[in-house]
């Protein structure tokens, strides 16, 4: 690469992208990297304030923005992800599908530890719809040391994939509704519309609702008809408090169920349970998933239904970020909730 003065550089070949920007107008370029610079282009190379131009000079030990943009990508993208092309240096990873984002954090920090290098995201662990632009990357510098995005790709190699979308499983989900003013009628239950909006949303189906009294035995019981019917989840819904008839945790437990948790450090949603009956997940929701637009359950579910084994530290994990803004409207995910970890 070489600088010439702009009224020198007819027929050369730009070696990088130009913009321009009006503000309120326009951001966009104005010039593409490899255009032939003809007699015409001067005068508005000159409005852009460009006196000298670079152009295009490579070897074996250096390489273009651009090129080194489409390294650092290939190095960091799993499946689930796609490149754009370069964009004034910066080249774009976008979710092919929907999904959940995973980023291997620690190797994201590494990357961004070699000098000139950079690649940021959004949060991992949530849920985005294919087209989603999760992650850029660019170089700081027009061209940089080649060395320095082998070095990118070697991170990437022994920490493959840093940036992935895993895809969600379709689960038949068995709801059981605990509480004696639902089961014996003495108010509509409200809770299961909410969970059939919930997990048909997030494409799976629900097997089967079972309302029942605040009792252990009924509770299991419903539980274990429910996995005997093909559920590959169980969600119970109320009872998960401190009243004596807050029994659901008690009818998970007889049901088999390990616990991974009970409480979690997010609110709404502090008196989640997590267990597995062998390897299906049971998720004791409280009430306040009932009534919350967006509660614990937005947080876990997605990580379970991309086949992931939740576990104590990965809820521990959600403390940072766990606190609610409770705003009207709610904006999640567009927000801080969950986005700690
Ligand atoms: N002293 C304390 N009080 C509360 C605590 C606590 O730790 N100490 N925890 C609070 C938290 S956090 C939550 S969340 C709520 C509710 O938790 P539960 O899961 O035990 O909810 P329930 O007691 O079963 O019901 C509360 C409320 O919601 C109505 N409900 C429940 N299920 C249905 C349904 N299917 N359809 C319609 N309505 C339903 C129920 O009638 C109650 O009005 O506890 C806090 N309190
Ligand atoms: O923590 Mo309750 O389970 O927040 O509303």
């Amino acid at each position: 690469m070489k600088v010439v003065p702009v009224y020198e550089a007819e027929g050369m070949v730009l070696c990088h992208d130009i913009t321009e920007i009006v503000p309120g107008k326009v951001k966009g370029r104005a010039f593409k990297k490899g255009h032939i610079v003809r007699r015409e282009d001067i005068a508005k190379l000159l409005n852009l304030g460009k006196e000298h131009l670079y152009v295009w000079e490579v070897n074996e030990n250096t390489l273009h923005e651009n090129e080194a943009a489409l390294r650092i990508a290939g190095a960091a993208a799993g499946s689930g992800i796609i490149r754009t092309e370069p964009s004034e240096g910066k080249v774009e990873l976008k979710a092919e599908r929907t999904g959940l984002l995973k980023i291997n954090t620690g190797a994201l920090e590494k990357i961004n530890g070699v000098n000139e290098v950079v690649l940021a995201t959004i949060h991992s662990n949530q849920l985005v719809n294919a087209g989603r632009v999760v992650a850029a990357c660019r170089v700081v510098p027009l061209v940089i040391d080649a060395d320095r995005i082998r070095s990118v790709e070697k991170i990437g190699r022994a920490n493959f994939p840093v940036i992935e979308i895993k895809p969600l499983k379709t689960l038949k989900i068995g709801v059981v509704t605990t509480g004696s003013e639902v089961y014996h009628g003495r108010i509509p239950d409200r809770f299961g519309p909410v969970m059939q909006e919930k997990i048909t949303g997030l494409g799976s189906r629900v097997l089967r609702q079972i309302l029942v009294d605040d009792q252990v035995d009924m509770i299991a019981g419903a539980i274990r008809t429910l996995i005997g019917e093909g559920a590959g989840m169980i969600i119970t819904t109320g009872g998960m408090s401190v009243d004596p008839d807050d029994v659901t945790p008690a009818g998970i437990r007889a049901a088999g169920g390990h616990v991974v948790v009970y409480g979690a450090p997010v609110l709404p949603g502090s008196m989640f349970m997590l267990a597995y009956i062998g390897d299906i997940p049971v998720l004791g929701l409280p009430g306040c998933v009932m009534y919350h637009k967006t509660t614990v359950f937005d947080l876990i579910a997605p990580r379970i239904l991309a086949g992931e084994e939740v576990g104590r530290q990965d809820i521990i994990r959600l403390a940072h970020g766990g606190l609610c803004g409770v705003c009207d409207p709610c904006r999640y995910p567009n927000c801080s909730f969950g986005k700690g970890s």
